[in-house]
């Protein structure tokens, strides 16, 4: 382990990807895309907020090491990040990306899954839904930069935004891999699915729990461009200027529209829902199935 500001890193985390070596570049990028030097950031210890008051527009960063994880404290910092741009006339647009290398999200911290209490895993599941109502539903733009990996619950954040932009890396794959676990994503995870890809698409790619490489996700339409990894943010910088070139008042009636129909199924249903998640994940069959998958990602490590 490295000690890193105070947080206990894994060495091949800060490793990864040569992430050390490609931190200057990015940084260039950055302060061509003006985000650079003088910006002041924001946030909390698991989300970065970086603003820029004059375009309207602030970078959130998810940065809990080793791989952006959603443990129950970065649900929960999120949420309440999301919630600060949403109450702040001054921000029109966010671009939600990975302050790490070569992961976006592993999705669901599976910890949170594994040998807790009914009580534990229901509050984790109401902080999910939390995430995903405010985020999906946000007045605000919201572009995903997806910089790194991003299976399952991460592809959902994603899914959950207005526009994606795709790092073109072998690692960046995307998409709902829940039934390799021996697991099942929950139905406003797949109605995200099918509204961005369609039925088929959808249907194949949750039963088999694909990963895309980034071509076949621009393919199958589940991002909306792939650039070169050093290129994602200025890219998605550069989409949230064509939507914020639209009056807010009609983009937003128009995004409520579509969107509310698919967050009214949980949101009528919310107590619902999170029991049967608590019954589904207790389990024995799911508690061994999950506790394999961890020990198999620990033991890869
Ligand atoms: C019960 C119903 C719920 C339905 C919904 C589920 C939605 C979900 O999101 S389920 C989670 C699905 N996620 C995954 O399958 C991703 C698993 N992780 C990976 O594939 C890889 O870690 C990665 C591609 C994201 C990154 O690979 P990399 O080589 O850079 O890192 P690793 O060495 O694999 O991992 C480092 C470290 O992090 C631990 N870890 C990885 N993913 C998770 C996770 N989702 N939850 C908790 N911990 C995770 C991994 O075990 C390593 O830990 P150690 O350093 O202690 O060995």
């Amino acid at each position: 382990m490295a000690l890193m500001a105070g947080l206990r890193v894994p060495a091949r985390a800060l490793l990864r990807s040569g992430c050390w070596l490609r931190g200057a570049a990015l940084a260039g990028a950055e302060a061509a895309a003006g985000l650079g030097a003088g910006v002041r950031r924001f946030g909390s210890q698991r989300v970065l907020v970086e603003p820029d008051p004059a375009a309207g527009v602030a970078v959130v960063k998810l940065k809990s090491p080793p791989v952006n994880s959603l443990s129950l404290e970065l649900l929960t910092e999120l949420v309440i990040s999301l919630e600060k741009l949403d109450n702040d006339k001054t921000f029109r647009g966010i671009v939600l990306t990975s302050d790490l290398c070569g992961v976006f999200s592993a999705g669901l911290d599976l910890t949170e899954l594994c040998g807790r209490s009914p009580a534990h895993y229901a509050e984790y599941w109401r902080a999910l839904q939390e995430l995903w109502l405010r985020l999906y539903l946000s007045g605000l733009v919201s572009v995903a930069a997806v910089n790194g990996a991003s299976p399952a619950g991460g592809c959902l954040l994603c899914l959950s935004c207005d526009y994606r932009v795709l790092a073109d890396s072998p690692s960046c794959v995307i998409g709902p891999n829940e039934t390799r676990l021996g697991i099942v994503a929950p139905f406003w995870f797949k109605d995200c699915m099918v509204n961005t890809v369609g039925h088929r698409a959808a249907e194949q790619a949750l039963q088999l729990g694909t990963l895309f490489p980034p071509a076949e996700a621009l393919r199958v339409g589940l991002v909306d461009q792939v650039v070169p990894e050093d290129q994602v943010q200025s890219t998605a910088l550069a989409a949230m200027a064509r939507w914020l070139a639209i009056p807010d008042h009609a983009r937003q009636l128009t995004k409520s529209m579509m969107r509310k129909p698919t967050a009214d199924r949980l949101a009528k249903h919310r107590e619902a829902d999170v029991q049967s998640f608590v019954s589904f994940v207790s389990r024995d069959s799911i508690q061994k199935a999950l506790q394999t998958y961890l020990e198999k990602l620990k033991q890869k490590g």
